[in-house]
């Protein structure tokens, strides 16, 4: 399996690709100049385009993913009605959400067979400070935190790309708690949401129907001397299920969970010091690998998953423009 790990610098409008080796080592391959400055990332499930969201013009645009090496050719582009925060895709590559925190909505972009976005199908405005959209694994719910509301708002997609309020339509966390970034199971059973403003992590429990979600769970993500202000940002979990990482800006770290085996129940392992201001980190397709990118040290970090408990050993560093928050990895 080839690797290929994408970094976005906004301060310096680049991509940087660069190869990510057996070893965890990183070779950069290319360095592209975006039109703007460059924040959410995302991979199309059929790995032929790496979508990225621009401002202060709201686009997405699409690059071409060369299947040998992983540069990227420039594709296409399509407006979007909001600054976009987060990016995503449903799992079949019909729909691009786009989540903004600044414009308080969540909108869906079509994509054409050709891999290509084209109009804003879909648009839900009102949620204050929406900060990321998260399709289910059976495709069919997407999850909208709404951090300013202390709420995650729950969408049925429709096969035209409508989003239409499930009952409940929405779960609350508790007050103060600004759900930011989630990760779901491998099982499919549970979602983990960070939440930026308490620094806690919720695990939530998925019953089908979806009738009964339930917070099973709430963990602290930060050291119990802590005490400056939290700032949570990311979550990723390993693609075996076993692993769970969320990070924090003010104290520079990423927290390292382990899960256990039914992804019920969270148990803290350790607290790696990291990069300075870790907006976004990505777990790598084989699970050994966790890269972070430092927003304010304008470097991104390899750190190989050791053991049971998945603590973390750096084993790299490098430099990639300036001001790097968002890290994806594609497997060809
Ligand atoms: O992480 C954060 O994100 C929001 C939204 O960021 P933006 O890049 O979409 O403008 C930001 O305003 C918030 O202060 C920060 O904690």
């Amino acid at each position: 399996m080839k690797q290929t790990v994408y970094t976005a610098s906004p301060e310096s409008q680049q991509i940087h690709v660069w190869a990510l080796s057996s070893q965890g080592e990183l070779t950069l391959v290319q360095v592209v100049d975006v039109p703007g400055q460059v924040q959410p990332m995302v991979i199309s499930p059929d790995k032929r385009f790496l979508y990225v969201g621009v401002r202060p013009e709201f686009r997405v645009i699409a690059w071409r993913i060369t299947p040998d090496d992983g540069r990227l050719t420039e594709a296409g582009v399509a407006a979007l009605p909001g600054s976009p925060t987060h990016i995503s895709t449903d799992h079949q590559g019909k729909y691009l959400f786009s989540a903004s925190y600044n414009s308080g909505c969540v909108s869906v972009t079509s994509l054409a067979n050709d891999g290509l976005p084209g109009d804003t199908v879909s648009l839900v405005e009102g949620l204050e400070g929406c900060h990321s959209a998260n399709i289910s694994p059976d495709n069919r719910t997407l999850w909208v935190p709404a951090l300013k509301q202390d709420r995650i708002c729950l969408f049925t997609l429709s096969d035209d790309g409508a989003l239409v309020a499930q009952n409940p339509a929405e779960v609350a966390t508790v007050e103060g708690a600004g759900p930011r970034h989630m990760a779901f199971h491998p099982n499919q059973q549970y979602a983990y949401c960070v939440n930026e403003l308490n620094g806690s992590v919720d695990v939530w429990e998925l019953k089908d129907p979806y009738g009964k979600i339930e917070c099973v769970q709430t963990l602290d993500i930060m050291p119990p001397d802590f005490s400056d202000t939290r700032w949570a940002a990311d979550i990723h979990i390993t693609p075996d299920g076993r692993h769970l990482y969320t990070c924090d800006r003010t104290a520079s770290i990423i927290t390292i969970f382990s899960v256990s085996e039914d992804g019920s129940v969270l148990a803290v392992e350790g607290y790696q010091p990291t990069e300075t201001q870790p907006r976004g980190f990505n777990v790598d397709h084989s699970g050994k690998y966790l890269i972070a990118a430092g927003q304010k040290s304008h470097h991104i970090a390899v750190y190989q998953i050791n053991g049971v408990q998945g603590l973390l050993e750096e084993k790299g560093r490098y430099a990639v423009g300036q001001g790097p928050m968002w890290v994806v990895v594609n497997a060809h």
